[in-house]
Formats: structure tokens, C-alpha cells, sequence
């Protein structure tokens, strides 16, 4: 990890979840108006005091660079044919944002849920690759433990929008118990030489598919988001804050009330420029049988219900990730 750049404002609200987890009525109104404000002003949120395990984290970082610095010829050997870049290893080059013309600069690893004996999930989670653990000591535990820290964690945050929502805030439980959620440790290479002069970036503008987005960022510069003022604001990546962005599911459900911003990962300048850049969000999903159907608390005579036609949260993701090149 490097020092932020100092240029990097922090716009977006930092707001402790302990607040909301141990405070009493009071603290967890003021926890949920907040975080609705930021969440419909931003479309993001920063979340302190979320209580992840740091060691876990500096590990979880640890055994990444040790995948990523593999041979590419191992890494390759880890890439699911034809899983649509949902489990294993998605090479350099691959991932190309909707309406971008050249592909991000990054590669990226794909963890999902496990899926358990029998259960007939499997039909549309596959199931997870793991490298053998001598390749790459302690990543599989790593990672699964990462992945259970951050669906705990989500369920928490979703809980608050769903009381921010008029929801019962035990609204997302049965929306999310077997979810297809997704975690994407993603390695941005240093860039060398004219890389980018093609107007190539470590992740062109885009938002993102899923209800939520949790991510534990590593610090390193880069990460902008699209404000309604139409100007790209710095998301500061402070040392602890966990950031929480909204994504097209959430945005549909509540009929553009929580927008999915629009963000990106530019090419920082000189020194981050020529070191590599590592993050990790966990995207999460609905089930995949869930029906995205506008919640009837977001529609009114101001805000008429913009998406009528419910859709599949299983059809929906297909049909975004032929969009970026993974389908
Ligand atoms: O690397 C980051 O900071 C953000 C990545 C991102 O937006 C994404 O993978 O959807
Ligand atoms: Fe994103």
C-alpha cells in the first residue's frame, strides 16, 4: 500500500456502522437517514467501523499478489471455458465496459458462493476453482473467509437501506440467502511505456450490475465517480473505510430513487503510475430466481414506476455480461 495522493478529497460521507449495529433507536435512525442521504445524493457511501478483520484483509492482499505475479500460463490453466468470467481467473485484456472501445487494463479472480451438496443452486452458481494450495498458500481459506466476512457485512448495510426503503429491515434476508454474490480481486498492472495513449484505462466508466457493491480498497489512487454536476470526483480510499456503491439491481428495484453511479479507475500519474494496483469488491447479487420488480414504496404521481416489466435477476446479469464481453 502506498499514501493516498494527497490531491484526494474525501466527498463522500464516512459513516460508522457501529452506530447502527450496537446504538440504540436514536443513533440507528441517524445511521439510516444518513446513510440514505449519501446513497441518493452519491449513489456511494463510505462505511467505518465495520469490524472486518485488518489481518484478514493484509493477508487477503498478501496471497493476491501471489496469484497475480504467477506465470500467466498458471493463471490461464485456472480460467473457466465458457463460465461466462464467473469463477476462476479472467486474463488481462478480456473485460470491456459497455460502451468503452478498448479493453480495461486489469485482470481479475472470481470467487462464489459455495454452493452446498445437493442443493439445486448449482443450476445457475457453478462452482468455485481453487489453485492447489502449494501454488498459492492459504488463498482458497483466504478468500472464502474474505467472501463470508463481506456477505455478512452486506447483510448489515442492506438491512439499514431497507429501513431507509419504509421497508421491514428484514426486507433483503430472503432476497439474498443464496445469492450469486460475487468477489473480484482485481490486479491493475503497473503501467509501462504509452500504455494507455489509446485512451485505454485500469476500468473505463461504468456502473455495476449488482444490488450492492462492498469494496475493500487497497488505497492506491484512481477510483472516480460521475457526480450529477457531470464532473469526476476522487473516491478517497482511506486506510479502514469499506466503500459502498449502489448498482443497477438496487437502482432498478427502487425506481432510480438509489442511483448506480457511474465510476472508473483512471491511469494515476507518476509514482502510482508504474506500480500495480490491487482491489477488491464484493458484488452482491439477489438470488438468481429473484424478480426485480419496482418496490411500489418508490412510485408516486412525481415518480411514475420506470420499469414496469419486472425482470429475472438471473436474465438480467446474462444479459449484462454479453454487454461486457464475459457472456
Ligand atoms: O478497483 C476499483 O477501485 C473499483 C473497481 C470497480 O469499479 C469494479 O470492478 O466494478
Ligand atoms: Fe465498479
Amino acid at each position: 500500500m502506498t499514501e493516498a495522493s494527497p490531491d484526494i478529497v474525501a466527498k463522500i460521507p464516512q459513516l460508522d456502522i457501529r452506530r447502527f449495529d450496537r446504538g440504540d433507536d436514536a443513533d440507528r435512525s441517524a445511521f439510516v437517514a444518513d446513510l440514505g442521504d449519501s446513497l441518493r445524493t452519491w449513489g456511494f457511501v463510505g462505511i467505518r467501523g465495520h469490524e472486518l478483520d485488518e489481518a484478514l484483509i493484509a493477508r487477503a492482499y498478501a496471497v493476491l499478489e501471489g496469484f497475480f505475479s504467477l506465470p500467466t500460463d498458471d493463471k490461464m490453466a485456472l480460467h473457466v471455458e465458457g463460465g461466462a468470467g464467473q469463477r476462476g481467473y479472467t486474463a488481462f485484456g478480456v473485460e470491456q465496459a459497455k460502451d468503452a472501445s478498448v479493453p480495461d487494463l486489469k485482470e481479475f479472480w472470481h470467487v462464489g458462493r459455495d454452493v452446498p451438496e445437493g442443493s439445486d443452486w448449482g443450476d445457475s452458481m457453478a462452482p468455485n476453482v481453487w489453485p492447489d494450495d502449494d501454488l498459492v498458500p492459504g488463498f482458497r481459506d483466504t478468500l472464502s473467509e474474505l467472501y463470508a466476512a463481506l456477505d455478512d457485512l452486506s447483510r448489515r448495510v442492506l438491512r439499514a437501506i431497507a429501513l431507509h426503503l419504509g421497508l421491514p429491515g428484514d426486507y433483503f434476508e430472503t432476497v439474498v440467502d443464496h445469492g450469486n454474490s460475487i468477489l473480484r480481486p482485481i490486479h491493475y498492472p503497473a503501467l509501462g511505456g504509452e500504455q494507455g495513449a489509446d485512451g485505454a484505462v485500469r476500468a473505463a466508466a461504468h456502473g455495476d450490475i449488482n444490488l450492492i457493491t462492498l469494496l475493500v480498497g487497497s488505497g492506491e489512487p484512481g477510483l472516480q465517480l460521475l457526480a450529477r454536476s457531470g464532473e469526476w470526483i476522487p473516491v478517497s480510499t482511506i486506510e479502514g473505510v469499506v466503500v459502498c456503491n449502489v448498482g443497477d439491481m438496487l437502482e432498478r428495484l427502487t425506481n432510480d430513487v438509489l442511483p448506480s453511479t457511474i465510476h472508473r479507475v483512471v491511469n494515476p500519474p507518476e509514482p502510482w503510475r508504474s506500480k500495480p494496483r490491487y482491489s477488491v469488491p464484493f458484488f452482491v447479487h439477489p438470488n438468481s430466481e429473484f424478480s426485480i420488480e419496482t418496490l411500489s414504496g418508490c412510485v408516486s404521481d412525481e415518480r411514475p414506476n420506470a420499469y414496469p416489466e419486472p425482470i429475472n435477476a438471473d436474465a438480467f446479469l446474462r444479459q449484462r455480461l454479453r454487454e461486457i464481453g464475459l457472456g
